[in-house]
């Protein structure tokens, strides 16, 4: 039997008076797996930093492990077992690779050397500060900070963005390795769709702030004219 993990009702979320996205209800179970799609603006990064308790609801409700979790801080969230890696990563620059890690880590399954084993470049630049990073570093380093809380919930925000082809396919199969097997939830917010697809059970894609589409991402990936209309993506996207 499959257990919510996740479930939101109703959300309208925004900055100061403007609403950003508008009456959006998903649910997650334990385990499960989400891609966001939609063109750039569409309110993708908005609903997730709304998960992760950085933008308070102007509407509607949010449960998290069957807990109102509407109004609580982003610290009490994370400790619940949300986990997010935002866009642009934020790194601590004055900290080595090893603090970065430290100063997050939680007893569980994912343990800084395990987050080592995944991403070996990291443990060779485990004394090097976040400022002395690559890009993929970087996001790695991002990644597995937010993997050593031991989320049960981990949100990716756009983590292939900015990455040269070849460390983004590496990045991609980490993320891939990392989703399988583990008894985590993952939302993932990302530009290469065919990736979402293939590594989320289920789809959403947003238009201005509304759920435009939403289902198993097997249906989402045959649904040529919204992929085009609502995400801009001409060619075929194979999902599975
Ligand atoms: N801090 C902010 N203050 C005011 N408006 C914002 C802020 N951040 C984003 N927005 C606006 O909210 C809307 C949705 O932005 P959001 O970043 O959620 O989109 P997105 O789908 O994640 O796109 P992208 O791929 O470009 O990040 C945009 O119109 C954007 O200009």
């Amino acid at each position: 039997m499959t257990e919510s993990l996740l479930e939101i009702e109703s959300l309208d979320v925004g900055y100061g008076e403007g609403v950003v996205v508008h009456d959006l209800s998903l649910n997650i179970d334990v385990g499960g797996s989400l891609a966001l799609l939609g063109r750039n603006g569409a309110g993708k990064s908005t609903l997730m930093l709304a998960i992760a308790g950085h933008l308070a609801p102007r509407k509607g409700r949010l449960r998290f492990g069957g807990k109102e979790i509407t109004t609580m801080p982003p610290h009490l969230r994370s400790r619940m077992g949300v986990g997010w890696v935002p866009q642009g990563r934020e790194v601590f620059a004055p900290l080595t690779v090893q603090e970065n890690l430290r100063i997050a880590e939680t007893p569980g399954a994912w343990t800084i050397d395990r987050v080592y084993e995944l991403f070996p470049k990291l443990k060779e630049r485990r004394a090097n500060f976040g400022n002395q990073l690559s890009g993929g570093e970087q996001q790695m380093l991002a990644i597995g900070r937010a993997l050593v809380t031991n989320p049960r919930l981990l949100l990716l925000d756009e983590p292939l963005e900015g990455l040269a082809p070849v460390v983004a396919q590496d990045v991609a199969r980490c993320i891939t390795e990392i989703t399988q097997g583990e008894n985590m939830a993952v939302i993932l917010i990302e530009q290469h769709a065919g990736f979402a697809l293939r590594l989320a059970q289920h789809a959403i894609i947003l238009e201005r702030g509304v759920a435009v589409r939403s289902g198993p991402s097997m249906t989402v990936a045959q649904d040529r004219d919204a992929l085009e209309q609502f995400v801009g993506i001409r060619k075929p996207v194979r999902a599975a």
